[in-house]
């Protein structure tokens, strides 16, 4: 194989990384250990990496679009950066020596759409299946700029974007930016007119999905109720539980409200994500100024996972569901628990729907 060709195609194996349900975190490590020959090239330099299962998906790639061929930014895991888990970051570039790490094709662009939440709202698939359309480039870890890492600066957020050509959407999604109190000021002094987008999700079932992650990482922790609840007899809910304080969405929004006006966010609603994800992404793409490329015929139903997943994903010929961390099975809360927080949820979710302009249906 031509050198310059041989090069290209092993750096677009090790950028078309793409969500997989049969990998660790649901992510397809493409550099690294292959049976393949291009991919054993990476086996030195990256050993912790998975292994692309089929090295004639390369061909795949390098054949559909002229759009494909500039840098596409390595994925790493969409649970790179979880929320709940500080310092233990995945890096958001894999390193391969002595290879390129970027072409000229394109600039990279600080962001001008994010997914700024919520957690446990559906944001990894709204950004998976956003990445199947020819206009949108995004990265695929959360980059955690404008919560964590904005003393590294602007320059440092703007590396980590890809490669865009004009016309193309950059995009990012860290959904812990709709709970931060600096994230407004941040972003606006970053690009006032920015698109923001909102994943929401029926505040309980996705307290309830909050607690499940932080379970499945720390088994010990106490039960749900204990920490939902300030005093079993009283009944009085914790806000000051993360899984309960990020669900007052009415109380977040009036910090972001401050700095954008309502026209900048789009609400997307988590439920139909999973229930009508075409419907959802039609909304998305209008609202991103985008061709309706993102249809139904890009998903299918998979009845053994329960969710929609996509036949075609970025960087794959071949049908991807969500990882095992998404879509997994809540634990059994106690009915009156559960109604309990319904309870205290209702006014803020009112109070939501009355500032959002749409009813979610969550009573
Ligand atoms: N297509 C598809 N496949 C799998 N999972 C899907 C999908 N669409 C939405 N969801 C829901 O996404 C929930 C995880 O949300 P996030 O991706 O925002 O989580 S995170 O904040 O990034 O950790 C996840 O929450 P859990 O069900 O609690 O695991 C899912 O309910």
């Amino acid at each position: 194989m031509n050198e310059k060709i041989h090069l290209n195609v092993c750096h677009i194996i090790n950028e078309a990384a793409s969500v997989c349900s049969a990998c660790p975190h649901g992510a397809v490590y493409l550099a690294g250990g292959g049976r393949g020959r291009d991919v054993a090239l990476y086996s030195q330099h990256a050993p912790d990496y998975e292994v692309l299962d089929d090295p004639r998906r390369v061909l795949d790639e390098l054949r559909p679009s002229p759009r494909l061929l500039p840098e596409r930014n390595r994925t790493v895991s969409e649970d790179a950066a979880q929320v709940d888990a500080p310092g233990q970051q995945l890096p958001l570039h894999v390193p391969s020596p002595g290879l390129p790490v970027s072409n000229t094709f394109g600039t990279k662009r600080v962001p001008q759409a994010i997914i700024i939440g919520v957690k446990k709202g559906g944001t990894r698939a709204l950004l998976e299946f956003l990445r199947i359309h020819p206009d949108v480039r995004a990265v695929g870890a959360e980059p955690h700029f404008f919560d964590r890492f904005y003393d590294k600066g602007l320059e440092w957020y703007r590396n980590l974007m890809p490669r865009t050509l004009d016309g193309q959407i950059t995009m990012e999604k860290t959904p812990s930016y709709f709970v931060t109190k600096e994230a407004p000021t941040r972003v606006c002094t970053m690009n006032c007119q920015a698109k923001l987008i909102v994943v929401v999700r029926d505040p309980v079932t996705r307290a309830v999905s909050d607690y499940t992650q932080t379970l499945s990482k720390n088994p010990g922790l106490p039960s749900f109720q204990s920490l939902a609840l300030k005093n079993s007899t009283t009944g009085l809910i914790d806000t000051t539980w993360s899984a309960v304080r990020i669900g007052l969405y009415a109380k977040h929004l009036e910090n972001w409200l401050q700095h954008f006006p309502l026209s900048h966010f789009l609400f997307v609603s988590g439920e139909r994500l999973v229930s009508d994800p075409a419907g959802e992404m039609g909304r998305v793409q209008d609202f991103l100024g985008l061709k309706r490329v993102v249809s139904d015929k890009h998903f299918y139903f998979n009845q053994t996972k329960g969710f929609p997943c996509l036949k075609k994903p970025e960087g794959s010929s071949r049908p991807r569901c969500l990882g095992k961390s998404k879509g997994r099975p809540h634990p059994q809360i106690p009915a009156e628990v559960l109604q309990r927080l319904r309870d205290f949820y209702r006014p803020f979710n009112h109070r939501f729907y009355q500032m959002s302009g749409q009813d979610f249906g969550w009573d």
